[in-house]
């Protein structure tokens, strides 16, 4: 009989083979790297987030599971997954992000291959833009080379340069390769308020008919959007031949919020903060929120974005 410590001592070296055979450098299993173990999509992760954690917005999660499933499942994809997401402050277009960036990669929005770009806080001057357009396609395309399942999001889409977005406009597009490198399997996502007020108009013209908001569809919303954030001489999309070159492969409108809405984000708030969420205090912060239009306070003006640091305040 062999004595307990040798077979324990086989039994972790064969561990470890078979670590160090799937691992043939060590360092990637402890270090972030371009690698399926790190990058892999979780298509049940995503449908689950988006059914118990995106409230209100129907359309938008139907649409985003659908365009990331099949863009994430083609191994071969013919241009870069492009997603604009549109609606009114705080309704989730940041937080819908960062669920497809966690059912992605491993680290979430922590990854080094997810990048944010915020217009106002990146590309603050507008006599700069020379310098950003080329740091910003040399950052681009130095990432993707890098790692060819990239994810950018671009926040304040509305509010950058027009000459800015041209600018990456070519790694969007059908291209093989531009200068070396495939941009194929990279998502670029677009966040901007363009064409909210729209969106809001035919929610609230649901609203009026007594329909339910879970009918509006997106064809009800999609040439609005679009029309909108077209014509709109603020938007950054002006100008732009991203909406005419159809480069945008999804438009994703956000729907306002209403009080129900409020509520069960402040719910999910507390419960991940404490185990038992309490009702009555949800109430309460989700009451002391403004909601408009004026007569018939209907859609939160912020609406779920303030509702973290109010809660200090009633807990
Ligand atoms: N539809 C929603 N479902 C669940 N939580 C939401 C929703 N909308 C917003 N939230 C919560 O509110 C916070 C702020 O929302 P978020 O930053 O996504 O808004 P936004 O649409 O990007 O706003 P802005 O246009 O002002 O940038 C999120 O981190 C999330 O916790």
């Amino acid at each position: 009989l062999e004595p307990i410590s040798t077979t324990i001592a086989v039994g972790m070296a064969a561990t470890l083979t078979a670590f160090l055979a799937s691992y043939p450098n060590i360092f990637n299993y402890f270090h972030e790297c371009c690698r399926p173990e790190w990058i892999s999509f979780n298509r049940t992760g995503l449908e689950v987030d988006l059914e118990n954690k995106l409230f209100g917005q129907h359309i938008a999660s139907r649409i985003i599971l659908k365009a990331v499933t099949g863009f994430m499942s083609n191994d071969n994809p013919k241009k870069p997954l492009v997603l604009s997401l549109h609606g009114w402050t705080g309704t989730g277009k940041n937080f819908v992000s960062k669920l497809i960036a966690e059912n992605i990669y491993k680290e979430g929005m922590h990854s080094s291959f997810v990048h944010v770009f915020t217009s106002t806080l990146h590309f603050p001057h507008p006599s700069q833009n020379h310098i950003y357009k080329s740091q910003l396609q040399q950052w681009i395309k130095g990432n993707v080379s890098n790692c060819e399942r990239s994810m950018f999001i671009f926040d304040e889409m509305d509010k950058m340069h027009p000459g800015l977005i041209d600018s990456i406009k070519p790694y969007l597009d059908y291209y093989d390769k531009l200068e070396g490198v495939s941009f194929r399997k990279a998502i670029f996502i677009f966040l901007s308020n363009a064409g909210g007020d729209k969106i809001v108009q035919k929610t609230l013209e649901f609203w009026k008919a007594g329909r339910s908001r879970k009918e509006i569809e997106l064809k009800d919303l999609e040439t609005l959007v679009t029309l909108s954030v077209f014509n709109d001489d603020q938007s950054g999309f002006f100008h732009t031949s991203l909406i005419d070159k159809n480069l945008v492969d999804f438009f994703v409108p956000l729907l306002p919020l209403e009080y129900r809405h409020v509520v069960q984000c402040v719910l999910a708030e507390m419960k991940a903060r404490q185990p038992q969420p309490d009702k009555d205090v949800a109430d309460k912060v989700a009451k002391d929120l403004v909601y408009f239009p004026k007569s018939e306070r209907i859609f939160s003006v912020k609406g779920c974005k303030t509702i973290f640091s109010k809660l200090d305040y009633y807990t």
